[in-house]
């Protein structure tokens, strides 16, 4: 196997190596499957330390006190735990927030559905007499139809499980424990006011705050705290405000024209709201946003979700209509009205004058057992290259009526990155899948294929055993936890389960995680409740269609064929369970023996998940099939929306070290580029 990377810039003495860094060596490389020869070489100094280097570096540490992105089960949290397990008062068993937000909130498709495609016949200026008008406008944007055929088809490729995986955002995000996960984003710069200072990571911050503003109102509002302010139930727009008010939004007040900092082409948003507080797009429903450049309005960005004929001719073509003139049916706009060049639609033309780009996102439906939800994602960026007038027929109360509509095209500027949609179809269309070394790495062990892809260089995949479940030593006496009585769909108020994880369930009615916690029970093989049970997700395997993918410069990686919304179960990090004696790690502070997963000569797909400054997964502790706290499976969920062919990412915490001169250690870190 290849050598990594990057290299720990200085090697402690061993003198100064005490526990703190054999945790921060863990930590650095929980889940490294390179060949114990390799590190053992790679370890300048005491052979002592190597050891330790060597052996922590190869496995993620269960127990250990000092590798927190593991939530480690430690004594001190065990004892902890013991005294917090009577059980909480029950609280009831609430649904997902975008669930209740969908249901409270009326969130529905604006995407009303016509099926005759509009045909745009021609690109200069129309001049056609009204009573000439027939075209019937489809208010179904191509694009999005292929966008979610592609994916769809991706997902019967893999035979991916109809299981829904709905996107929770807004919940899983906001225990104070993954709240210390997710902003373990590294501060570039100045650490002042815990605003980092890298852009991805305001980004990701600014997303955090939304999803736990939302949480919050939410149980306001549940609990009879309505805001007097709040007419309507538009939790998202309203904590899109208080965002606003209180300026916790990003590039609020000089709107930004071009690209956004910490914004990558293919960032999926459930909200609206959410493309205003980050400032993609700032106006939360109209679907041109504007600002002013040497005393002209121009557009800097548009969303393409339906309300409008827009026709997507290419990959790289948009055919977007101007804003206006549709009858509100209120008094005095019952009849349609020709659009004129004001507002948004002077501000693409003025953009086409002086040649600025514009961003482009696309809105589409999905439904998810039946209930519709949104979803976002950025195209990149687009120039106007024409712009012309044209008929359009409305139908108020059955009648057609006409008026003159703008229509802009748009043309998506070279040098960006491949839409991911385009490149899921690209796979989809090919017969033979470009790089493909294994269609399924886990030779039918997973329940979907595993495919193994390299399109950089010819390197294959490294020999490892495959297996879905981690092993341990045969003198090992798993002890079978109690189960609970339940003989349907576990509750709240009766499941034994449920008061072991402090009378609440960590799961929502679409499998996804709402609360982290140092760890859950899961309903196990001793419990009475159904395989269905909402208390028995990670245990259910791998539910989305993973590849192991070359990257360019961090060796193999994982991504997924189709989206993971967040909160959804990834999958495990599998391996030998070893003793840490075995692995040459001392126990610590009254630990008398933990488990490390050693991943190095057997393992599962986790075993080539890379790390990120900026992980788009946590790690979760879960027991369900034995009740030992000291080797729990680690369980990965996502930590957000994450878009097909993202690589998929976690935190392997990194501990303080610090040199024999008292300086803490950096180590470099190759994220962002594949
Ligand atoms: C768990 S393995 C991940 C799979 C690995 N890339 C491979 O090719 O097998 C961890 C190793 O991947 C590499 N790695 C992981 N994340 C990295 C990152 N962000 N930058 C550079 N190297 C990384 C390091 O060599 C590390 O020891």
């Amino acid at each position: 196997m290849q050598e990594p990377s990057w290299k720990i810039s200085e090697v402690a003495s061993t003198k100064n190596l005490k526990r703190r860094s054999i945790s921060a060596a863990c930590s650095w490389n929980p889940g490294c499957s390179r060949p114990f020869a390799s590190k053992i070489s790679s370890c300048a100094e005491g052979d002592r330390v190597k050891r330790k280097r060597v052996s922590v570096d190869s496995n993620i540490a269960l127990g250990t006190k000092q590798n927190k992105l593991m939530k480690p089960i430690e004594v001190k949290t065990m004892s902890k735990e013991k005294k917090d397990e009577a059980p909480e008062p029950i609280v009831p068993f609430p649904k997902s927030l975008s669930e209740r937000a969908m249901v409270r909130t009326g969130i529905s498709s604006p995407l009303a559905v016509k099926k005759s495609p509009m045909k745009v016949t021609s690109k200069k200026k129309v001049v056609t007499k009204l009573e000439e008008c027939t075209s019937h406008a489809s208010l179904q944007p191509q694009s999005c139809l292929s966008r979610s055929r592609a994916e769809k088809s991706a997902s019967s490729l893999y035979h991916h499980d109809k299981r829904p995986t709905k996107s929770i955002p807004g919940l899983q995000a906001h225990s104070r424990r993954l709240n210390a996960c997710r902003s373990n984003v590294v501060y570039y710069g100045s650490k002042k006011n815990n605003v980092p200072a890298n852009p991805r990571a305001k980004v990701k911050r600014c997303l955090h705050i939304f999803k736990v503003r939302c949480r919050n109102l939410l149980r306001a509002i549940e609990s009879g705290k309505k805001p007097a302010n709040m007419e309507d139930n538009r939790i998202d727009r309203k904590v899109a405000s208080i965002m606003r008010k209180g300026k916790e939004t990003l590039n609020r007040d000089k709107p930004v024209v071009g690209p956004v900092p910490g914004i990558e082409v293919g960032d999926k948003y459930r909200y609206r709201a959410e493309l205003c507080i980050l400032g993609l797009h700032q106006p939360l429903q109209a679907g041109i946003g504007t600002t002013v450049r040497n005393g002209k309005r121009i557009a800097t960005s548009v969303v393409v979700s339906g309300g409008y004929p827009d026709k997507v001719v290419n990959k790289d073509v948009l055919i977007y209509s101007g804003s206006g003139g549709k009858p509100t049916g209120k008094p005095g706009h019952t009849k349609p009205k020709d659009q004129k060049l004001e507002g948004g639609n002077l501000g693409l033309k003025n953009s086409l004058d002086m040649k600025i780009p514009v961003r482009v996102i696309y809105g589409w439906e999905t439904r998810n057992r039946g209930k519709a939800m949104m979803t976002y994602s950025y195209d990149g960026l687009y120039e106007v290259e024409n712009y012309w007038l044209e008929p359009r027929t409305y139908e108020v109360k059955g009648k057609p009526m006409a008026a003159y509509v703008f229509k802009f095209q748009l043309r998506r500027m070279k040098g960006q990155p491949e839409q991911n949609w385009c490149k899921l179809k690209r796979i989809q269309m090919s017969k033979v899948r470009e790089g493909l070394c294994s269609e399924d790495i886990s030779l039918g062990k997973e329940v979907h294929p595993i495919s193994v892809v390299n399109t950089i260089n010819n390197e294959k995949v490294p020999q490892f055993r495959y297996i879905p479940k981690t092993v341990y030593p045969s003198w090992y006496q798993k002890s079978l936890p109690k189960g609970c009585k339940c003989k349907s769909q576990c509750s709240v108020e009766t499941c034994s389960c449920v008061v072991k994880n402090k009378g609440k369930i960590s799961f929502n009615f679409d499998g996804a995680i709402v609360r982290e916690k140092p760890l859950i029970y899961e309903c196990g093989p001793a419990c009475g409740c159904p395989p269905s049970c909402y208390n028995r997700v990670s245990q259910n395997g791998i539910k989305f269609p993973l590849e192991v993918f070359k990257t360019k410069i961090r060796g193999w990686g994982v991504r997924s064929l189709l989206s993971i919304p967040s909160g959804s179960f990834v999958c495990e990090y599998v391996g030998i369970g070893r003793p840490s004696s075995d692995m040459g790690v001392r126990s610590s502070e009254g630990v008398k023996e933990w488990f490390t997963v050693d991943a190095q000569e057997m393992g599962n797909v986790g075993r080539f998940i890379n790390r990120s400054c900026s992980p788009n997964l946590f790690a979760q502790h879960v027991l369900f099939d034995y009740d030992d706290k000291k080797m729990p499976h680690i369980m990965f969920f996502a930590a957000e929306n994450i878009p097909p062919l993202k690589e998929l990412t976690y935190q392997y915490k990194y501990g303080s070290v610090h040199d024999s001169d008292g300086k803490e250690k950096v180590k470099e870190c190759y994220h962002g580029t594949s």
